[in-house]
């Protein structure tokens, strides 16, 4: 198949993933016969930089057109002046706003050797097995900001609408999954989340075979690291599900594993890791590439409908964890680089 990728390799060490990430693209393509088209664009302090502003007219136009969109990561201290005007992070949010890309997928597994490096007791890990929908388009990130040299306030806002549909791509997804839904809300102070609630509830009458529950998000915080087995599909709103998603890498063992899929009502997907930008250690070699070669897998899954070549690619990464072939942050010596080729080597 021909397919048009549009690759964001942002800012620092976005570009040395993104970079590991098309190898690896390339090299499914060339496996089995499709014909992938890259085409890189700037986003975020880069495009700032050279461009004045975090999304460019020409990314955004590059975006609208393409099949899917490959993301490493946006910002760094040289674009973190409190004062600053433009933002590398208003690119992302204006991106993920223009693609209409409102369900965030983090799906969270553990690896058994990789795992090993979590602080957690491996007893807890087993069978950890969750997918993470995180509203994307609407709440805090998106709502009014004021600032007046004494105060300071961030608008969260949800419309019915907003919520019903990524609770129904929730819905659906725990059907094809172990049918049980947990929604995460903070319904006993914010009236956000009394809607999000009472919506869910009511959206739940269509899925009779799921099973729904309702969780504040304080006691989750607590609850993923504790009973983390327990929980199928968590589906929760913008902020919330930023931070629990962060959190549930410490399952995996590491911030450079979980990849993600977002996804909308149009035909254009958004695939990126789920970590930042990590300007400690931009540029030394070191950056775990596999968050965003998982994202890459999920790109062909989802955007490009290449079930059994997301699946190779998967086990690719599946077998480089399996031979210990970590870089720093899993307690390994190997470079990005290293990782990359061992992948590539899997795939052959
Ligand atoms: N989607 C995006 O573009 C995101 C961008 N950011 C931006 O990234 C910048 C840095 O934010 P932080 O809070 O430091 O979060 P971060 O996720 O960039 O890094 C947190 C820690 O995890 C490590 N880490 C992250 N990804 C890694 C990888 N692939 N391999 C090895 N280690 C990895 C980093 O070295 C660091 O110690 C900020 O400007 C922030 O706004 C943060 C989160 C998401
Ligand atoms: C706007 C982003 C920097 C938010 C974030 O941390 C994320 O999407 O994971
Ligand atoms: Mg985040």
């Amino acid at each position: 198949m021909k397919a048009n990728i549009v690759i964001l390799p942002g800012d620092g060490i976005g570009p040395e993933v993104t970079a590991a990430a098309v190898e690896c693209l390339r090299a499914v393509a060339k496996n089995h016969g499709h014909d992938f088209q890259f085409a890189e664009h700037l986003l975020g302090g880069c495009a700032i930089d050279t461009e004045g502003t975090a999304l460019p007219e020409s990314t955004r136009a590059a975006c609208l057109a393409a099949d899917a969109v490959l993301l490493g990561a946006v910002g760094g201290p040289k674009w973190s002046d409190p004062k600053a005007k433009v933002r590398p992070e208003q690119g992302l949010l204006g991106l993920r706003a223009t693609l209409g890309v409102f369900a965030n997928l983090r799906p969270i597994k553990v690896h058994a050797r990789a795992a090993a490096l979590s602080p957690l007791k491996p007893e807890r890990l087993a069978g950890v097995d969750i997918l993470f929908v995180r509203e994307l388009t609407g709440g805090v990130y998106f709502g009014e900001k004021t600032r007046t040299p004494e105060a300071a306030s961030d608008l969260c806002r949800y419309s019915v609408i907003e919520i019903e549909r990524v609770l129904r791509r929730a819905f659906e997804f725990a059907q094809a999954r172990r049918r049980k839904l947990t929604s995460v809300d903070k319904a006993n102070v914010m009236e956000t989340s009394r809607l999000w609630r009472e919506t869910a509830v009511r959206i739940a009458a269509e899925y009779p075979d799921v099973k729904l529950e309702h969780q504040l998000v304080d006691s989750m915080a607590m609850l993923l690291l504790t009973r983390p087995a327990d929980y199928d599909v968590i589906v929760t709103e913008n902020l919330f599900g930023d931070i629990l998603t962060d959190e549930a890498a410490v399952l995996c063992g590491s911030l450079g594993l979980p990849p993600s899929a977002s996804l909308g009502a149009g035909k254009v997907g958004l695939y990126e890791p789920i970590h930042g930008s990590a300007p400690d250690i931009v540029g030394q070699n070191k950056a775990n590439p596999l968050g965003t070669i998982a994202s890459a897998a999920l790109l062909l899954r989802y955007s490009l409908n290449l079930e059994a070549e997301a699946q190779a690619l998967e086990a690719a990464i599946s077998a480089t964890l399996d031979a210990g072939i970590f870089t720093p942050d899993l307690g390994g010596t190997y470079s990005t680089q290293q990782v990359t080729a061992a992948v590539l080597e899997q795939l052959q």
